[in-house]
């Protein structure tokens, strides 16, 4: 088996262990990994260039099951390497990655501004984890000159969003951070929630962070919209044939901390802890996908998905 570069061995272990986390960091994160494998292959052969490439996406791949945004990178940039030599293969292979992280910039963009629309001056928005996506739109809200104010939700157990928090403070957003179970206490002060999304699936339910569900439902129930910010790379072309999205299960230590678990392992009636990362809202709950190719119901982003994926999803990671 052909051995991947050190450095897309780290950039592999930095997603595994959330050093790198959010979908779209994550999909930044792989392509340049590939650039860096195809850069720095010493390969004799175009078919050992392509078997390290492939090693490597298949390395990255394995890394986190859940947000699609890193397999649909792998299989964009893959898409696009050709060449008859090593070198041109290289080049094509850097160019693609580098093409590839462009877009990924310039969508986050647009799906802002298309965001921004729906949120009014004077409005109070609720998140949920740390999205660049959902905060992409409330940048472009105040770029647009609106007063927008935040309540944030913590979202257990790793509590991203303190860093939603003090990017919102950054700039110059007035920020109230809550517990997770007081987001339905405060929903009444709220506008509209704004969260991302890990994976859309073809029938627009919305894989995003654990907790993102319960909040739905609080909000449907309180009559407040929920938009979900999301790259089109966010849609999961797996789904239009029948797959489901598989959830990470995260290791117990993020819900336990040292001495509570120490006592609790030491315990033999002690308890099982499950770490679900991520829960499904179903589309009814959801008011608006919001893309760089403008904002869908939940029910219409099939439309939109078979159009960019069509019905089949090639797996260049595999042999
Ligand atoms: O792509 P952006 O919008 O930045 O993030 C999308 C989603 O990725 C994150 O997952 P994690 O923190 O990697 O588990 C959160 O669930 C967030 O909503």
């Amino acid at each position: 088996m052909t051995d991947v570069h050190p450095d897309v061995a780290d950039i592999a272990d930095d997603i595994a262990t959330m050093e790198i986390r959010g979908a779209a960091a994550i999909a930044n994160a792989a392509a340049g990994a590939l650039a860096t494998q195809a850069r720095e292959s010493d390969a004799n052969s175009p078919a050992a260039f392509r078997g390290e490439l492939r090693q490597a996406a298949k390395t990255l791949y394995e890394t986190r099951p859940t947000a699609v945004s890193l397999p649909n990178a792998l299989r964009f940039v893959m898409a696009d390497v050709s060449g008859d030599t090593v070198a041109e293969l290289q080049e094509s292979a850097v160019a693609s990655a580098e093409a590839f992280q462009r877009e990924l910039d310039q969508a986050q963009e647009r799906l802002g501004e298309v965001g921004a629309n729906r949120l009014r001056d004077g409005d109070v928005v609720m998140t949920h984890c740390h999205s660049t996506d959902a905060l992409s739109c409330v940048k472009a809200a105040l770029d647009q000159g609106k007063h927008i104010e935040a309540i944030v939700k913590e979202t257990r157990p790793r509590k991203q969003g303190h860093i939603t928090a003090e990017e919102l403070r950054e700039w110059g957003v007035p920020v109230t951070l809550v517990v997770d179970s007081a987001a339905r206490r405060y929903l009444d002060r709220v506008d509209h929630v704004v969260v991302g999304a890990d994976s859309i699936a073809a029938d627009g339910s919305v894989i995003n962070k654990i907790g993102t569900s319960g909040l739905a439902v609080n909000a449907r129930d309180r009559g407040v919209p929920i938009m979900v910010g999301a790259q089109t790379i966010k849609l999961h072309p797996d789904t239009l044939t029948g797959h489901t999205v598989e959830i990470e299960m995260r290791d117990e230590s993020e819900v336990l901390g040292g001495a509570e678990r120490e006592r609790i392992q030491g315990d033999p009636d002690g308890f099982t802890v499950e770490n679900p990362a991520f829960d499904v809202t179903p589309p009814r709950y959801v008011d608006a996908i919001v893309t760089e190719r403008g904002q869908f119901p939940p029910e219409s982003i099939v439309v939109l998905m078979r159009e960019l994926f069509g019905r089949d999803t090639d797996r260049p990671w595999e042999a």
